[in-house]
């Protein structure tokens, strides 16, 4: 499958200002994350007020890393997400039980995700979600600002049955453009590589990266 472009969501937002910054630049998607481990971890109240900060037109997406179902039902209610990303061990059964459309993420190089035909197994297994998405495996959860080998994906991608794909993991405005060249994926997520600090976003490292973006889809049009 190919897009005339790649949609961008620029994750872990936790200050107003940065959720205009993503939207001016032309971000599709703004994430808020629910991981209590996370830097950029939002309380219900922050994550009500931020939500009303972004625009209309831009997504918002909520993650989560093996929550409890009380806790995603909650942001749902309150803070109304288009979507959801599980970006832990969620079963199949777990992420469609809250009826809400998701992406999964996988952590590549992760013991049992490390070869292609054992990453293509492993997401088949979750052929409802709205979108797959690929991160690189560290210790912790994500937002490491680590990149994965693309070939894990080489099966992957050929699939007659495959989801829209999200690539994530260490991107940043030098490696993007060349990582859409090469995959040229649904979507692209950043988080790391767009802030000064954790949970800061830099608007120029923002802007930065849409045009490599663009830059990225530009070459892609080109053939
Ligand atoms: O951003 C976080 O803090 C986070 C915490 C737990 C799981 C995932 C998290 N973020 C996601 O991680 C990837 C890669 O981020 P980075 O660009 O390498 O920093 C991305 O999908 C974020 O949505």
């Amino acid at each position: 499958m190919s897009y005339p472009r790649t949609r961008v969501k620029i994750c872990g937002l936790t200050r107003p200002q940065d959720i205009m910054a993503a939207a001016r630049a032309g971000a599709d998607a703004v994430g808020f994350v629910f991981y209590p481990q996370s830097s950029r971890l939002l309380g219900l109240e922050q994550a009500r007020s931020l939500r009303a900060a972004v625009p209309a037109f831009v997504d918002v997406v909520a993650l989560f890393v093996n929550a409890p179902s009380q806790d995603v039902q909650a942001v749902i209610d309150q803070v109304r997400p288009g979507l959801l990303q599980f970006h832990g061990d969620e079963s199949p059964e777990y992420c469609a039980s809250f009826g809400h459309p998701y992406m999964r993420a996988f952590r590549l190089g992760a013991p049992g995700l490390d070869t292609p035909p054992a990453v293509l197994s492993a997401v088949r297994q979750h052929g409802a979600a709205a979108a797959w998405l690929f991160d690189s495996y560290s210790q912790g959860y994500g937002g490491s600002g680590k990149t994965f080998d693309l070939s894990l994906l080489d099966a992957v991608r050929h699939a007659p049955d495959c989801r829209p794909v999200v690539l994530a993991g260490g991107l940043n405005a030098e490696t993007v453009a060349a990582s859409i060249r090469e995959l040229h994926p649904y979507a692209v997520d950043v988080s790391s590589g767009v802030e000064s600090a954790p949970g800061i976003k830099s608007e120029e490292k923002i802007e930065a990266f849409m045009r490599a973006v663009a830059q990225g889809d530009g070459a892609r049009a080109d053939g």
